[in-house]
């Protein structure tokens, strides 16, 4: 079992935002995390991660726990790439994935073809070796993601967390990335957990899911089993139905557009009736 927690909790101040979250990510698997926004699927990720310390529960790799790793021994294992990354202007893509390998060098072991090969892999699968030189400033919201995409790639982990990994991307990107996600778990049998918010991508890719809902956990199973909930409707306070696809492949939800607003848009007037 690559990735494991148990009952974990994160509060920021006395607020608690992740509550009894568990999981157990098996090799090779893809988890989507679902949930509406501020219900702590990045905490959950960064608590994964080891980035931040839980109140409650603890994680483990292969049973280690994570808050007891090198750093450098963690990011050999486990790559995380948060919703807004942040580097150096300056900093070309090459730079960044170069950084992606960091784990792999180290004070006696410089550079070697591995870490080479790895990096062009990386550039490659993300499309990006034509703008390797460009400065990060020099690129759209969409190859800076796929940029980053590409540094926690070359880090070549066995487990990667991805927070929103498509949200910048235009549709052909975005199948491009989860393409790619497919692929790193079934070919490479990479355990990936990434926060997505399109729920039919979730379906369609990923093994699992996990719905949070105001920081805990309401469904953990495959996406056949959450279509024969109403768990969207309640959790995302929405109407639609499941509706069949094709007939290997999971359901996908109808939203219904209300087209309706659950607030007024005109000022109410006022006395002198402007
Ligand atoms: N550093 C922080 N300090 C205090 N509260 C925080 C902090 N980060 C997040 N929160 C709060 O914790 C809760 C969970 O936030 P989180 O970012 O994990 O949600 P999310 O599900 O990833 O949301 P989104 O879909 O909007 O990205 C929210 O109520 C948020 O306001």
């Amino acid at each position: 079992m690559p990735l494991t927690c148990s009952q974990l909790s994160v509060a920021y101040g006395r607020r608690m935002v992740l509550d009894g979250f568990d999981l157990a990510l098996e090799k090779g698997e893809i988890r989507a995390l679902i949930g509406p926004n501020g219900s702590g699927k990045s905490t959950a990720l960064q608590a994964l991660a080891g980035l931040i310390r839980p109140a409650a529960g603890s994680v483990a790799i292969d049973g280690r726990p994570v808050d007891a790793m090198p750093r450098r021994e963690l990011a050999r294992h486990l790559a995380y790439l948060p919703q807004q990354p942040t580097a150096p202007d300056e900093m070309t893509v090459a730079q960044l994935v170069r950084q992606g390998r960091f784990a792999h060098v180290g004070l006696f072991r410089g550079y070697g073809p591995d870490d080479e090969q790895a990096i062009r892999w990386a550039l490659e699968c993300t499309g990006l070796s034509g703008l390797a030189d460009r400065s990060l400033t020099e690129l759209s919201g969409g190859e800076r993601q796929r940029a980053w995409i590409s540094a926690a790639l070359a880090q070549e982990a066995q487990i990667l967390l991805l927070d929103e990994p498509t949200t910048f991307l235009d549709i052909g990107y975005q199948v491009e990335v989860l393409d790619l996600v497919y692929r790193l778990s079934r070919d490479r049998g990479v355990a990936i957990v990434m926060a997505i918010h399109d729920l039919n991508q979730a379906m369609s890719v990923c093994d699992r899911i996990s719905l949070l809902e105001r920081g805990s956990l309401v469904f953990d199973g495959d996406p056949h089993a959450l279509a024969g909930t109403s768990l969207i409707e309640q959790v995302f306070r929405v109407h639609g139905t499941f509706v069949p696809i094709a007939a290997d492949a999971p359901p996908h939800f109808d939203v219904e557009l209300a087209r309706r607003s659950s607030f007024a848009l005109q000022r109410p007037r006022t006395a002198s009736g402007r």
